[in-house]
């Protein structure tokens, strides 16, 4: 039921998944039945609370940047809003004009608040955030002119019919119905399942071609823009602010609000900042407890359930699973899915080096991908296979050498740019988003032919449909083409390894790559399992992909490849057709023994 970063529904789900958010709507509509302003007062900040947290929920649930002082922007917008209207600055401006203003100025330093992000890792992101919130705080102290320092400031009060208690209620309620529809949009975009993949699994995000600082700062951008409005109308209902009212409890409870609401949600996030809204309400006598009460339900969840209310409301946790279900791939579906590529001059490698440290890791290598061959790269542990995958794919730059894809030269260390590029890839330990469903993170793999930018998929816009429409159709053929169609909807976590082995294969070919590149696909399949992926690889390369194997399964190996190569320490130490490798003397004595 959560809205998680995802496909576009079908009806059904749709509705399946709308019904909480239009409970919680006709709950609202109705509350001034009740005639109790103080209600009001309660329900009015629970919304503005969520127009923020709506925004944070982006940059903590889905992209998973511990951005814990965003009370900053709160402040920023409130001081800003209540100094434009009052004409602290400039001339007095309408109060909504001051607000929009204070949106904008949200905006711009929500950029500025999250740029570290691009940089510092957890922690050292947080405790900038935390330093900005003081300066903040600080800065509204110490500007009396402007911000009344310590005394404080008259907030906006807006004009008719926004002026009364259930008047600016339902203000705040409609901008709060409207940022759950907006960020609920760009968590089933392809926006929300890249900040989820970035968040998981980097590496994957990369290689299917998702620049991280873009992505970031739009997501800052937005969130910065709904705290700085957030606190326009904070400012408004306290018709009065100090700077003691934008406290670290308040920074707590935004932060606590999604991590108890659970990751990759809309509805756990919103649930949670109800629950924060009301508890001191209901739990009156502890108010002084508050911040203890805060910390108390955080453990409480973290170790209950720790993937907070989400979890428990999400069907795809539910839906039991076949005990003895089977991949059988259909390698039948793959020309329709992949298209015949056109034919081109392949991937070249030319003395490439590199070490690490004093370990010569790869040491001069030449290696020749072919369209439409299957080649296979094998060696000892520690031969450099693996760091040759991570060459090619961007990864690590070689100190010395050249790349070639299709005639033109591969730039080093570029692993964004390859999806590109036509390269894609599957990695030794697959790398997948547990709590998105299988057919999300498969989704993932065509991230880059979206067309529809971040403001088409924050409105909906029918070109972003079509287009959400268009990838899920080709996932769902992907899903079929491996063998897992029947286990689109279910949360990866709970796949075997074998099955994430085939769903990153699925993801990969997403790209319809010229060039796919498999790290030990085999390792932990069973021998039924090795026969069909060998079935699914021919049915790769036969429309046209250059396949690079790197396996230790020699029987897979000499089965399907055009061409070997064999690695020891880094070296060539043998290339050709298999029957050249199997009776090669120096590969048989080094590696495949006897
Ligand atoms: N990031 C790294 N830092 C330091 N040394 C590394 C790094 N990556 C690989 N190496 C070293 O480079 C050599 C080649 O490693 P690589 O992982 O490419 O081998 P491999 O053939 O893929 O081995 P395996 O079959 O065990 O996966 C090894 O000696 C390894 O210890």
């Amino acid at each position: 039921m959560p809205v998680a970063a995802g496909a576009a529904p079908s009806r059904p789900r749709l509705l399946a998944l709308l019904w909480p958010f239009a409970a919680l709507l006709a709950l609202a509509l109705l509350l001034p039945l009740t005639g109790n302003e103080y209600w009001a007062l309660i329900a009015t900040r629970a919304c503005i609370y969520w127009v923020l947290v709506s925004g944070l929920n982006l940059i903590v649930g889905f992209a998973g940047q511990l951005a814990i002082g965003y009370v900053s922007l709160l402040t920023v917008g409130a001081y800003t809003a209540s100094v434009l209207a009052a004409g602290n600055l400039l001339e007095p401006l309408h109060p909504a004009l001051a607000l929009a203003a204070a949106a904008l100025l949200g905006a711009v330093f929500g950029v500025v608040v999250g740029l570290p992000a691009l940089r510092l890792r957890t922690f050292y992101f947080a405790m900038t955030t935390l330093g900005f919130a003081t300066i903040v705080t600080q800065v509204a102290l110490a500007w009396q002119d402007v911000t009344g320092g310590g005394i404080g400031i008259t907030g906006p009060s807006l004009p008719a019919p926004f002026d009364t208690a259930w008047g600016f209620y339902y203000l705040c309620l409609a901008l709060a119905a409207l940022c759950t529809w907006i960020t609920g949009n760009i968590a089933r975009s392809r926006f929300g399942r890249a900040l989820v993949t970035l968040r998981d699994a980097e590496v994957a995000a990369e290689a299917s071609g998702i620049a991280k600082p873009w992505l970031l700062v739009l997501v800052f951008l937005l969130a910065g823009a709904l705290a700085g409005f957030a606190g326009g109308l904070f400012a408004t209902l306290q018709t009065y602010i100090t700077p003691d009212a934008f406290t670290f409890d308040l920074s707590l409870l935004f932060f606590i609000a999604v991590l108890i609401g659970g990751r990759g949600s809309i509805l756990g996030p919103l649930l949670g900042t109800l629950l924060l809204t009301l508890l001191p309400e209901v739990a009156a006598p502890l108010a002084a407890w508050s911040t203890f009460l805060y910390a108390a339900l955080l453990l409480v969840i973290v170790l209950a359930i720790p993937g907070g209310i989400a979890s428990l409301i999400d069907p795809r946790n539910r839906r039991k699973l076949p005990e003895n279900r089977a991949v059988i791939p259909r390698p039948e579906l793959l020309p329709a899915l992949l298209g015949q590529q056109p034919r081109h001059a392949g991937l070249t490698l030319r003395d490439i080096v590199l070490a690490f440290g004093g370990v010569r890791a790869i040491d001069g290598l030449d290696l020749d991908l072919r369209p439409g061959e299957v080649h296979g790269l094998i060696g000892p542990n520690g031969s450099g296979k693996t760091t040759t995958l991570n060459v090619i794919s961007g990864y690590y730059r070689p100190e010395t050498g050249g790349m070639t894809c299709d005639g033109s030269p591969l730039p080093a260390g570029d692993a964004v740019g390859r999806a590109a590029r036509g390269i894609a890839r599957t990695f030794q330990t697959p790398r997948v988003v547990g709590e998105a469903s299988v057919l999300e993170n498969v989704m993932v793999g065509a991230t880059i032919e979206g067309r529809a930018g971040f403001l088409e998929a924050l409105l909906s816009l029918p070109r972003q449909r079509r287009e959400e429409r268009m990838l899920e159709d080709r996932a769902r053929q992907a899903l079929q083409a491996v063998g897992l169609g029947a286990l689109a909807d279910i949360r990866a976590d709970r796949l075997q390894h074998s099955e994430l082995r085939f769903m990153e294969i699925a993801r990969a070919l997403m790209l319809r790559p010229a060039f796919l590149m498999l790290d030990e696909p085999a390792a932990g399949l069973s021998t039924d399992e090795i026969k069909r992926l060998d079935q699914l690889i021919r049915g790769v390369s036969r429309q046209g992909i250059g396949v690079l194997l790197v396996e230790h399964h020699a029987d897979l190996i000499f089965e399907i490849c055009d061409r070997i190569t064999v690695l020891n320490l880094g070296k060539v130490l043998a290339a050709g057709t298999p029957e050249e490798i199997r009776s090669h003397k120096e590969v048989v004595s080094a590696y495949l023994g006897g």
